[in-house]
């Protein structure tokens, strides 16, 4: 499958472990560190989401589904920008005792705001315009499980828009296999670059967004890389089969 912008730019794809990889170059080597890729993740994400809610946006109910780890960090600095703009905006965290220290500072910065921080039993009082899938990004293993599990069974069931960070969780961002329990997100907004599992079938529309990569980290690992954002920070991928 090959990753196409409207202007007919190929964008290469990765599997986790090349993305793993392009991330500890870009934190141990080149920069940016994994703060100043997330603060781009999540701007870029609370960019989408009101693009998507288009006019409403400012009354609309926002909901953003947190874990632990880096996807629930994007997730939640995605939330302080539009709670920043006075959306009207709650997170819900699967671990909140648990979060990795960048996640936990995302969230510490996010108290500062009237964002409202909601437990898993207060989410069945719950029916926002739009949820956002913060849940598991590329760090899947196994099947979800326990509250992660939780979040993912209840934004299932309801109909607000979902849009998922990185990958829709629940999915192998290698292989594109959906676990029993996983989202099905209506966009997916992926980091860097697209990864080999964002079948269309699992992703919804697909956007690529800038966290700041230089190009020389990409060729590191012999990516033949352009960039696809011309003036923007993030743009729409296409999905095409080879054959
Ligand atoms: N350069 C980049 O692409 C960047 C990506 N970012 C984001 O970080 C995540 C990867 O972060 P990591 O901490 O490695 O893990 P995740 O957040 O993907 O997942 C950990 C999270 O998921 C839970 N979990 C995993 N498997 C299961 C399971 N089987 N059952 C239940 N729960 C599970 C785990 O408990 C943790 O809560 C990447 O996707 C991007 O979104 C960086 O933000 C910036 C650079
Ligand atoms: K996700």
């Amino acid at each position: 499958m090959q990753f196409k912008t409207k202007t007919g730019i190929v964008v290469p794809s990765v599997t986790m472990e090349q993305m793993i990889e392009i991330d500890r170059i870009a934190i141990e080597e080149t920069g940016p560190n994994l703060f100043q890729m997330m603060e781009n993740a999540g701007r870029n994400l609370a960019e989408l989401s009101i693009k998507t809610l288009s006019k409403s946006w400012a009354k609309s109910e926002i909901l953003i589904l947190a874990g632990t780890g880096g996807n629930g960090g994007g997730g939640i600095c995605a939330a302080r920008h539009l709670a920043n703009k006075g959306a009207n905006v709650k997170v819900c965290v699967t671990e909140p005792e648990k979060l990795k220290n960048v996640t936990a500072y995302q969230l510490h910065i996010l108290k500062s705001t009237n964002a409202k921080i909601i437990s898993i039993k207060e989410l069945k009082n719950e029916h926002p315009d739009l949820i956002i899938d913060a849940i598991i990004g590329y760090s899947l293993s196994g099947e979800p499980k326990g509250k992660s599990l939780e979040l993912i069974k209840w934004a299932s069931q309801q109909l607000g828009i979902k849009i998922s960070l990185d990958i829709p969780s629940g999915i192998n961002s290698t292989t594109g296999e959906a676990a029993i329990h996983h989202i099905k997100p209506d966009i997916t907004m992926t980091l860097a670059l697209p990864k080999t599992g964002l079948f269309p079938s699992v992703t919804g529309e697909l956007y690529l967004a800038d966290i700041g990569i230089p190009k020389k980290v990409y060729e590191k690992l012999k990516l033949n890389y352009q960039s696809p954002f011309e003036e923007k920070f993030y743009v729409r991928l296409f999905q095409e089969s080879n054959n």
